[in-house]
């Protein structure tokens, strides 16, 4: 599904990633870990041709990632994304389907699926303004569904959200794993990415320092945090 091959990416004298080569299968939920700094937004950005690479090269479901037509089937929800306040959620998800050409009662069809998908039904009617975190953050991924993604790519889905709303976040990604949704996210929640991923791959200063299944990077008796601090320390 996804595919890094010798990816290296230069700012000037900074080498944010370097020689990174991973893949991420269908229906996996994967992880990139790192910390601050590590290069982790770089690939993503990478991966959505916001940014191009020095060197090697990005593809999903076989297609370059400089092609637009290899995002056809990705969803994307990226780190603060930002919901209008004084909207409600029904109409900011009707807006989202509108850009994507489909006529009025179309647009109002799939809107309704997606507000069941991410459980806002009976919320979805009040304005943004008067919602958690959580739920503005389900209605930001509401927006990433809307064009029937068989890939999510999630750009620190859980940041500035309290336990409550880390925890509907979750759910919410188990029931989309569940539908053997592909999911690619950055996160600096350890504890929940071993909740929910599948696999995880952890990069420090560009490098990748490994790229495993959580229950081969996990020994008995460590945390994925445990493995994160050592091996980042080195
Ligand atoms: N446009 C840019 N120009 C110059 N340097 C950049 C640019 N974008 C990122 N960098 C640098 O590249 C490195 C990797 O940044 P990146 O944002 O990918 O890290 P990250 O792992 O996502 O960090 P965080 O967890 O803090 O979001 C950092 O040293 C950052 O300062």
């Amino acid at each position: 599904m996804i595919e890094l091959k010798n990816v290296t990416k230069r700012y000037e004298s900074l080498t944010a990633v370097d020689d990174v080569s991973f893949t991420v299968k269908p229906g996996e939920c994967f992880a990139l870990l790192g910390p601050n700094g590590a290069g982790k937004t770089t690939i993503v950005k990478m991966l959505l041709d916001f940014t191009r690479p020095t060197s090697g090269s990005l593809s999903l479901s076989g297609i370059p990632s400089t092609l637009a037509e290899c995002r056809q089937s990705v969803g994307y929800l990226a780190e603060n994304h930002h919901v209008p306040p004084f909207l409600s959620g029904w109409h900011y998800l009707l807006r989202c389907a509108e850009l994507l050409d489909m006529n009025r009662s179309e647009a109002a069809d799939h809107c309704r699926r997606i507000v069941e998908l991410i459980g806002m039904q009976g919320r979805e009617n009040t304005k943004v303004s008067t919602y958690s975190k959580g739920m503005v953050q389900r209605f930001g991924l509401g927006a990433a569904l809307m064009g029937n993604p068989k890939l999510l790519i999630l750009d620190e889905p859980t940041s500035g959200l309290d336990p409550i709303g880390i925890r509907e976040i979750r759910q919410l990604l188990e029931s989309l794993k569940d539908q053997g949704m592909t999911i690619f996210l950055n996160s600096h929640l350890l504890s929940e990415v071993e909740k929910i991923c599948d696999t995880a791959a952890i990069i420090n200063r560009g490098k990748l320092l490994v790229k495993d299944t959580i229950s081969s990077i996990v020994k008995d008796g460590e945390t994925l945090e445990d493995v994160f601090v050592r091996l980042v320390k080195g």
